[in-house]
């Protein structure tokens, strides 16, 4: 099993700088120095790509916890009334609570993701990846082989989103003397609690409506971005980095527009069990929201997150794309 593609996934999600970087100082001035040399190396340099995913990464989870709060919490009368409070409340460290643990394993997700698929394809239609622009795979096998990756990466990404969703919604601001501590005190804190009151099935709270969001619109993700791809680029050349920026951040924009409807439906799961009232299960979820606060529930969180999905998945193809172009 060629194993390129895993690597290539790993990298493009982009991990082992968060390992190396636990310090805030260390984090901004290596990504400066890392910059700044890449730019001197010129605009293909793999430092560049693989910092910059990691940078899309970070300024994209305050979308991420704007969007999270509007979907579970009845509180804000928008985007911008969400912004207001956070900031008030918590300054500008609550846009980026929760944001370790995702940083953490979207390397593990996208490996896994990016992996899963490459492989399926090959499996599908005996090509290669470096074979696939001589010879397209069909979009049925495309998008079949985007569910398989997606189906599986969501198992891997369930407990992490537990608990990034968990401690995105606690709006206490940060430690006071006097006030009253939040529930949870970090991501180790959190799946500890969740792991004892509920045993290790908790941390797995909304891994089905996740599972159901993901399948498909994994599939139509790497469809679109083929698709996309295609459009512009003449038969059998390798896209150009321009295309692969657009076609990647249009796939991230498509895929989650039709993902938005489950996502707010796995966010209420998640966060189930907590002050928020239980849910009987998914369809009881759904029912309830949409009778209470009509249709449009469905689509809650979608404009921030457009404009958040836009960067991040432009960098994460276009890394992928040219770490395994570079590999040959
Ligand atoms: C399938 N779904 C729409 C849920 C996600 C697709 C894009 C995934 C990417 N890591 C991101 O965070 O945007």
């Amino acid at each position: 099993m060629p194993v390129e593609e895993f690597v290539a996934g790993w990298i493009s999600g982009e991990t082992f700088f968060f390992l190396l970087s636990h310090h805030p100082q260390w984090w901004i001035t290596s990504w400066g120095r890392l910059a700044s040399s890449a730019w001197r190396e010129g605009p293909h340099s793999l430092h560049l790509l693989v910092t910059t995913g990691a940078l899309g990464l970070v300024l994209g989870h305050p979308f991420d916890t704007v969007k999270v709060r509007l979907q579970t919490q009845n509180t804000y009368r928008g985007i911008v009334d969400c912004m207001v409070k956070t900031y008030r409340h918590e300054s500008l460290l609550g846009f980026f609570k929760g944001m370790s643990f995702p940083i953490a394993s979207i390397a593990v997700v996208n490996s896994v993701l990016f992996g899963v698929y490459s492989n399926t394809l090959l499996v599908l239609t005996a090509t290669s990846h470096q074979e696939r622009r001589a010879q397209p795979p069909s979009y049925t096998h495309v998008f079949i082989a985007g569910c398989t990756g997606g189906f599986l990466q969501a198992y891997c990404l369930a407990p992490f989103d537990l608990i990034k969703v968990r401690l995105q919604n606690q709006t206490e601001p940060r430690a006071q003397p006097g006030s009253p501590p939040p529930q949870y005190r970090g991501p180790v804190h959190c799946a500890a609690s969740i792991f004892q009151e509920e045993g290790p099935r908790g941390l797995f709270r909304g891994a089905w409506a996740l599972t159901l969001r993901d399948t498909p619109t994994l599939g139509i993700y790497f469809a679109t971005y083929e698709w996309l791809c295609r459009q512009s680029t003449p038969d059998g050349q390798n896209p150009s980095s321009a295309t692969v920026l657009v076609a990647g951040g249009f796939a991230g924009i498509t895929s989650w527009v039709t993902a938005t409807p489950l996502d707010v439906i796995k966010s209420r799961m998640q966060m189930a069990g907590l002050k928020q009232r239980e849910y009987q299960g998914m369809l009881d979820c759904m029912v309830s929201s949409a009778r209470q606060e009509g249709l449009g529930v469905f689509f809650r969180g979608l404009t921030i997150n457009s404009a958040r999905a836009f960067p991040v998945n432009a960098v994460t193809f276009l890394s992928y794309e040219y770490l395994l172009h570079s590999w040959g």
